[in-house]
């Protein structure tokens, strides 16, 4: 039962709840060498879980092999109840909650910023493919944010393995989050398996368009959204998604949301991130607006390192719901069998002439059905500032009038032995998202005495409360 007080933790709050446990802040009652930082955070994972094994097992191989993008694995023990698994805390918060927030330098303004954001997620990626790990859940969520030694950078750490594989070949279909999954992850095709290579590099395409607009470009990777059949037609009518989405951040596009897996590369990415000069066409260059007085200074955007900015339980819920292995039953059976045959950032593309309006065959194939059904209402529900509750158990099409419901199986709450899911918090159902509606934002972080209760976090909160007071 005490055993965190044991280990020499005290617990001082939670800090968010993911899919499999609750993460909370702790201090050191002691230091030593080994434990040099004064706040750690725990994840507490209630056992029995499907994960922790293989999540531990990647973050030691992690620490045998440190790098400054990849969250610091400490240790891990258990109890009866839980599984605890300590790690390097992030006081910073995670991108979602920078992007949500409105609070991330956006890419007019601070486009260097973005740059270097997005090149450390390609360094954390690069580092944990040349381990051979894939982790098959990349997300503004599971980027978290610290500081550098010297406190001059900001520093992204890669996070939340619970999904990752070694796999080089992966037959977990619907592994990972709708928004963020590469196609051929989203449903079986061909019974052939996918890259979890390629399908990592495909999810930080899409983080990339959410740092810079604070959109998903696509509800699911299937034909059955509108805006990605488009995309498989011509990857070009993106720019009609985003009317002020730059040539230069097609052309890393061109290198990593590529349909066809083979063809997407971590290295051109980075190399057409780095050439990149203006993020969107309704700012200026970067070096015009990046003048001495205007330089990126970590502190400037992270203020106080006492405030917690990350993991309030109240933000807007993002969805982006996590299946590890989808039931047999569940919107398979509404998905098309196969995929339309994938066309793919075409090489030849004539990309010189105004992106603001492509003629492409998408459009004028759709031309007889309504865009703003599809388009709009897909926009109004990507926006991450303004999303849609839709609750994990119920029927969710709100995407396209035509698109057929999914229907999320009921067992994902049931019976978990067949079936591993990770749930993002912000997926959780109505009943629980009441409990947490009754948080606020300013509550979490100025009050000590957290009313865990408002947050949904009680049971385990409770738990942990007594140990620290029985201790
Ligand atoms: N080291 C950390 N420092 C600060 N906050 C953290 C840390 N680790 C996790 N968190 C917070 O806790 C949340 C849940 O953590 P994590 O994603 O590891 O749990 P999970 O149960 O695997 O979640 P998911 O539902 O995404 O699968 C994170 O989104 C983040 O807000």
């Amino acid at each position: 039962m005490k055993i965190l007080q044991k280990k020499g933790y005290k617990v001082e709050r939670p800090l968010n709840k993911g899919s499999y446990g609750t993460v909370v802040l702790a201090h050191r009652l002691f230091r030593t060498s080994r434990y040099k930082d004064a706040k750690y955070a725990i994840k507490c994972i209630r056992k029995p879980s499907p994960i922790f094994l293989d999540e531990v097992n990647i973050l030691r191989e992690f620490s045998r092999y440190r790098h400054r993008n990849i969250i610091h694995f400490v240790e891990s023990f258990e109890d009866h109840v839980y599984y605890y698994v300590v790690l390097e805390y992030c006081p910073f918060g995670d991108l979602y909650e920078c992007i949500l927030n409105d609070d991330f330098p956006n890419a007019k303004n601070q486009p260097e910023m973005i740059k270097d954001i997005f090149l450390q997620v390609i360094d954390g990626v690069s580092h944990m493919h040349s381990l051979g790990i894939y982790h098959r859940d990349l997300k503004p969520e599971n980027f978290l944010l610290s500081l550098s030694d010297d406190g001059n950078d900001l520093v992204v750490k890669i996070s939340d393995f619970g999904l990752a594989c070694r796999d080089t070949i992966s037959h977990d279909y619907g592994t990972g989050s709708d928004r963020y999954m590469a196609p051929e992850q989203f449903e079986d095709v061909d019974d052939m398996g996918y890259s979890p290579r390629a399908a990592d590099i495909w999810a930080i395409g899409i983080c990339l368009l959410n740092l810079i607009f604070a959109r998903n470009p696509f509800a699911y990777p299937n034909e059955r959204d509108p805006i990605f059949a488009d995309y498989v037609l011509d990857p070009m009518t993106l720019f009609d998604v985003f009317p002020t989405l730059s040539q230069d951040t097609y052309e890393v596009l061109r290198a990593c949301l590529c349909v066809t897996p083979e063809k997407r590369s971590l290295e051109k990415t980075r190399e057409a991130v780095i050439a990149v000069n203006n993020w969107t066409t309704d700012g200026e260059e970067l070096e015009s607006i990046v003048n001495e007085d205007d330089d990126f200074c970590p502190s400037n955007f992270l203020f106080d390192e006492n405030i917690v900015r990350c993991t309030q339980s109240d933000r807007e819920p993002l969805r982006t719901p996590s299946l590890l292995t989808p039931a047999a039953t569940t919107q398979r059976g509404l998905l098309p069998s196969k995929l339309q045959p994938l066309s793919d950032l075409d090489e030849n593309v004539s990309v010189t002439s105004s992106p603001q309006s492509p003629i492409s065959p998408a459009a004028v194939n759709t031309s007889d059905r309504s865009y703003d059904s599809g388009l709009g209402e897909s926009l109004k529900n990507m926006h991450i500032s303004k999303p849609t509750p839709m609750p994990v158990n119920t029927k969710r099409s709100p995407y396209s009038c035509s698109a057929p419901a999914i229907v999320f199986p009921n067992s994902i709450k049931g019976n978990k032995d067949h079936l591993k899911f990770g749930r993002s918090w912000c997926d959780m159902d109505e009943e629980e998202e009441d409990n947490l509606s009754i948080g606020s934002h300013d509550n979490f972080g100025t009050h000590d005495e957290l009313n865990a209760k408002d947050f949904g976090l009680a049971d385990d909160w409770n738990v942990l409360s007594q140990w620290n007071d029985n201790a």
